[in-house]
Order: structure tokens, then sequence, then C-alpha cells
């Protein structure tokens, strides 16, 4: 007996599964040690196992295909207070420094687009709709400076 073997045309994924969870984890270790970012979290994640599990299926969806994850980053996105570009840069400075630290330059260049392209897109719509646009509190908006 053969062992079933994955269509020829499927594509292989640019990390294992294993890397998907040191990524993950590696990364939140990181933002809840950070001054800007770590009281963001403190405020709004009440259970970091299940987070992590979560963050976990939805990178391994972006960089390998799973299906595992379910959920809606975007309305999550907008219904935080207090985002800002200065977070943003942060939050995705943290991620490329986990990322470089890998060693799996297939899966930093993946894992790295996919996360400027979404962080983009969250703020882009924050500016039109986000939690402090409906509530007349968004500062700045467009400012991509130190001091949003
Ligand atoms: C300013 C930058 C960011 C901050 C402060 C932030 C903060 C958060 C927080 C507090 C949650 C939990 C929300 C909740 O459970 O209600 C969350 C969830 C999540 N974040 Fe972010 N985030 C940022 C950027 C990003 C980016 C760039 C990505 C993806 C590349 C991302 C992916 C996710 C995902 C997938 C979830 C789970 C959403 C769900 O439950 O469906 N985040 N984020």
């Amino acid at each position: 007996m053969h062992a079933v073997q994955p269509p020829a045309s499927a594509p292989v994924p640019c990390c294992s599964e294993e890397e998907v969870v040191l990524l993950v984890h590696g990364f939140y270790a990181r933002v809840r040690h950070d001054p800007l970012l770590g009281p963001v979290f403190d405020r709004h994640v009440h259970d970091w196992d299940a987070h992590l599990a979560h963050l976990v299926d939805f990178w391994s969806a972006m960089l390998r295909g799973t299906r595992r994850f379910s959920g809606a980053p975007m309305p999550r996105h907008m219904a935080l207070p207090g985002l800002n570009p200065a977070l943003f840069e942060r939050w995705l400075q943290l991620f490329a420094r986990t990322t470089a630290e890998s060693g799996n330059p297939a899966m930093q260049a993946e894992a790295d687009a996919r996360a400027t392209l979404i962080a983009r897109r969250f703020w882009q719509r924050y500016q039109v709709e986000g939690h402090d646009v409906l509530a007349g509190t968004l500062r700045n908006p467009g400012h991509h400076g130190e001091h949003p």
C-alpha cells in the first residue's frame, strides 16, 4: 500500500505548523511586554491560551492554507478604541523582528507581506468606520509620525 499523496498541483506551504506556532507565540510574547502594545492587549484579551490558539489558526490559514480559522478580524479591530499609526507601526516592527528570527526566509517574506497588507487595510478602514471615528475621537487621521 502506498501512502496517500497530495495532488501534484497542491502548493508547497512555506513553513511547517511548528514554525507557525513558534512565530505566533514568539510574536505575542514580544507584544505583551511592549510598552505601547502591551496595554491594548491587556485590556482586550482575557484568555491568552485561547487567543494564541486562535492566532495560530489564523496564521496557519495565511501561510499554510489550512482551514481551521474562523473569526472576524476586520470588525474586531474596528471595534477597538484608540488604534493609530504608531500602534500599527510598532505591531509590524515586532512582527518583522520575529519573522526575521525564524530562519525561514520564505516564511519571513510571506508573513511580512501579508501582515503589511492587512495592517494597511485595517488602518484605512479604521479611519472611515473605526471605533474612534464613530465616537468622534479619532485624532490626526492619516498622520504617520510618532504622535498620531
Ligand atoms: C495596531 C495594531 C493591532 C492591534 C493593537 C491589535 C489588537 C488586537 C486585539 C486587542 C485583538 C483581540 C480582539 C478581541 O478579541 O476582541 C486582536 C485580534 C486579532 N488580531 Fe489584531 N491587532 C493589531 C493588528 C493586527 C494585524 C496587522 C493583524 C493581521 C495581520 C491582526 C490579526 C488579528 C486576528 C486574526 C485577531 C483575531 C480576530 C478574531 O477573533 O476574529 N491584528 N487584535
